[in-house]
């Protein structure tokens, strides 16, 4: 019997929740329990699997409610909020003791509380494992409710949520409803709950004890957990700016939080915390002395004009998603012309399950890449967005100034760093393989927003093919005005033999086409199983060190990219029914492709598969045409592993890329993203994007990351 989703994923939660035990008893620390913290200050590998555990028991649990029980939690959750709000104003953590327990009859008199309702109370939030009732039914502290206890600020943390937020989200259909697509800070949920037309910093900024709530919520946030500072820390290479005279402003920067934690990070770096007044006194109040000479706090709106000049970060956390496009803009035009070339702007934003949040405090939204990219755009031209990097929490979207001179062909001549550097070493990776007579440096800049779309999710690699051509093959025809041989060259290809690609190399053996597998196909095999292992080893030597999960190819790197996927299935056919163990085609478990424009028909890489009905071999040209859909209907050897397949409408190879989808592609495979264009690596955000949310499905079904599509669905 096929297995369940259910059981599928309950298997891919038992091995995450094996991962996760095993790291704790690997470090001497104690099992998971709701009566003490786990996983403080935990790598960021264990950060991903922990989130991928919490993705997948969430649909565990999904699943094993059914939709009706689904629903009916969904729409009971303010009860919870309620709760917790109980909680909250009666100050009930602080009165029961650090260690050891209280009866519910001294808690009532120590809170001033009926003892009925506090029992109520106290055995609701307990379901929801905050505090525990002993044995003798007294109440005692678990993990959650000790921190409620032992940290003011996570206290403060639910009055902001809890007083401010909580009734606001019960007005957002009528701020919407009053307000129709509004943009403005002032027409929001909270206004119409608070009855202000003030936007909510403004009106916090005015009540002091408010802004000293939220500072002081925002503190808490990055004290641990999935918003820690640490991922911050270690999500950037702040060491490179750790120089004397080094300067980051921290804009928005509230009570200095991650300026804060930063400078104890770092030896030389100075901090600029800017923020309305109010907020920046508050900050500097609570400023511990042994960092006034390197943290210092300004008041300043950052609407106006960027004081600091020539800072080497200007750095925003959790700001412009507090404002919708056109604040947005205004926010970050005041800050370009302080910026010197080389510059950097940093924010930390993409928090994809505060949407709702960014809908009701403040008409706006959480942005994707995309809508990043366009963003900088819009503000100045020369700014260049470098990537998103994710550590778990948030992104870190990297947007530099370069100098005045430099060219857009620069990037191509830029290290793998660029997109590839530290920050993303820990991601899952996948190998791209250009296309026809072209480079891996060619390619990478033609996927350039692939790469954006997918750096929170994984480290792309690109690979040189073995042979050399001499000209660029059709796979880069439209590119020989912008990447010319004499200056871009020498072109390279997978397959010697293709039409497209004449072979520097001298062949071995005969030059016509063969008909059987011989020597020189089994050598075309090693070639170019050599040469992505070239470049995985050189990716693991500039410290990627995530597992190689995907093919990447476009054009003739996207047949070789599902030849090689067949390969990795039969292999593991075998493995299955004979038990015997092969070893990886170049030396990695292949689990998905996306094939870009991908011809027909696949390759066999192995001898022993071969003569598969209509597939080619290593070094044959194939007289005439690559067949077109129907002409391998009934071929059984088709490609299983996922697959998602994407068409250029004005392709002229559009039917052969058909038939790779059509007739050896199994059905239920392959997800086929059809755009406007032709035989090229799309570059539009739009089109972009339908190929990320098609391979996060994928890669979401395979457990290879646990992002929701949702988050690009704007
Ligand atoms: C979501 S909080 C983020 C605080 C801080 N960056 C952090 O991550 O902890 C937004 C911050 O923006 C500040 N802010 C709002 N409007 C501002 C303005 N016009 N100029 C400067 N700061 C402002 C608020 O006071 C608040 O501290």
């Amino acid at each position: 019997m096929a297995a369940s989703s259910l059981t599928r994923l309950a298997e891919q939660l038992l091995e995450k929740a094996k991962v996760l035990d095993a790291y704790n008893q690997s470090n001497g620390l104690d099992p998971v329990s709701f009566e003490r913290e786990s996983f403080v200050n935990a790598p960021l590998d264990v950060e991903d699997t922990r989130k991928a555990a919490i993705d997948l028991a969430q649909d565990v649990k999904r699943l094993a409610q059914g939709p009706r029980d689904l629903l009916f939690e969904s729409l009971n959750m303010f009860n919870d909020l309620a709760n917790l709000h109980f909680i909250y104003h009666y100050e009930i953590p602080k009165h029961v003791p650090s260690n050891g327990d209280i009866s519910y009859t001294e808690l009532a008199d120590l809170t001033g509380v009926a003892e009925v309702l506090l029992r109520r109370m106290a055995r609701v939030a307990m379901m929801n494992r905050i505090f525990i009732e002993t044995s003798e039914g007294r109440v005692r502290h678990s993990a959650a409710s000790r921190i409620l206890n032992n940290e003011p600020d996570a206290m403060d943390a639910c009055g902001f949520l809890l007083e401010e937020l909580f009734p606001a989200a019960s007005k957002m259909v009528d701020a919407m409803k009053k307000y129709p697509g509004s943009g403005e800070p002032n027409e929001t949920a909270f206004n119409l709950a608070f009855n202000t037309s003030r936007p909510f910093y403004l009106e916090l900024e005015a009540a002091p004890e408010r802004a000293r709530r939220f500072g002081a919520a925002m503190r808490w946030m990055s004290r641990g957990g999935r918003f820690s500072n640490d991922h911050i820390i270690r999500g950037f290479d702040w060491a490179q700016l750790d120089h004397k005279g080094g300067v980051v402003v921290d804009v928005g920067g509230g009570h200095g939080a991650v300026s804060i934690a930063l400078a104890r990070a770092t030896s030389n770096l100075r901090f600029v915390v800017q923020d309305l007044p109010v907020s920046a006194s508050q900050g500097a109040e609570l400023l511990p002395a042994t960092l006034r000479d390197r943290v210092s706090f300004m008041g300043h709106d950052f609407f106006k004009e960027q004081p600091v000049r020539g800072a080497d970060v200007y750095f925003y956390r959790y700001i412009l998603h507090n404002w919708s496009d056109k604040y947005a803009e205004n926010i970050l035009k005041a800050v370009v012309p302080a910026m010197k070339d080389g510059s950097r702007l940093l924010l930390c934003e993409f928090l994809p399950n505060m949407d709702m949040i960014q809908a009701i405090g403040w008409n706006s939204v959480e942005r994707t890449p995309s809508h990043w990219e366009e963003l900088f755009k819009s503000v100045e031209g020369r700014l260049e967005f470098l990537g998103a990097r994710t550590p778990p929490g948030c992104s870190l979207m990297d947007v530099t100034m370069p100098p005045a001179s430099s060219s857009p062909d620069q990037c191509l001549r830029q290290p793998e760093g660029a997109v590839s550097g530290a920050a993303n070493a820990h991601l899952p990776r996948l190998l791209c393989l250009h296309g026809g007579g072209t480079t891996a440096a060619i390619f990478r800049r033609q996927c350039r927003s692939l790469v954006r779309s997918f750096a929170p999710q994984f480290r792309l690699v690109f690979a040189d093919a073995p042979y050399l051509t001499d000209a660029p093959g059709t796979d880069a025809a439209a590119l020989v005005t912008v990447y010319p041989p004499a200056r871009y060259g020498p072109f390279r290809c997978w397959l010697r033999r293709l039409p497209e690609c004449v072979a520097q190399e001298a062949l071995v053996g005969d030059d016509a086409p063969a008909a059987v597998w011989g020597e020189a196909d089994t050598e075309a095999v090693a070639a170019i199983e050599r040469a992505m292992r070239k470049a995985m080893t050189a990716d693991d030597e500039a410290g990627g060190r995530g597992e190689w999960v995907g093919l990447v190819g476009f054009s003739q790197g996207a047949k070789i990219a599902a030849s090689v996927l067949f390969e990795t299935q039969l292999r593991r056919d075998a493995r299955v029914s004979s038990g015997e163990t092969k070893h990886h085609f170049a030396g990695a478990d292949w689990r998905f492709g996306i094939l870009l424009a991908g011809r027909a028909p696949l390759v066999s890489l192995n001898e022993l598969n071969s003569p598969l009905e209509g597939f080619e071999l290593p070094t044959n040209s194939r007289a005439g045409l690559p067949p077109v859909p129907g002409d391998y209907a009934r071929n059984q050897h088709r490609l299983r592993l996922p697959t998602v397949q994407v068409h250029g409408l004005a392709d002229p190879g559009l039917r052969f890329h058909s038939a790779l989808y059509a007739d050896f592609t199994a059905p239920g495979t392959a997800e086929l993203v059809e755009w406007d264009g032709d035989h090229r690596v799309a570059i539009r955000p739009k089109d972009v994007q339908y190929i990320v949310q098609a391979t996060l499905r994928a890669a979401t079904h395979l457990s290879l990351v646990g992002i929701l599509d949702s988050v690009y669905e704007h």
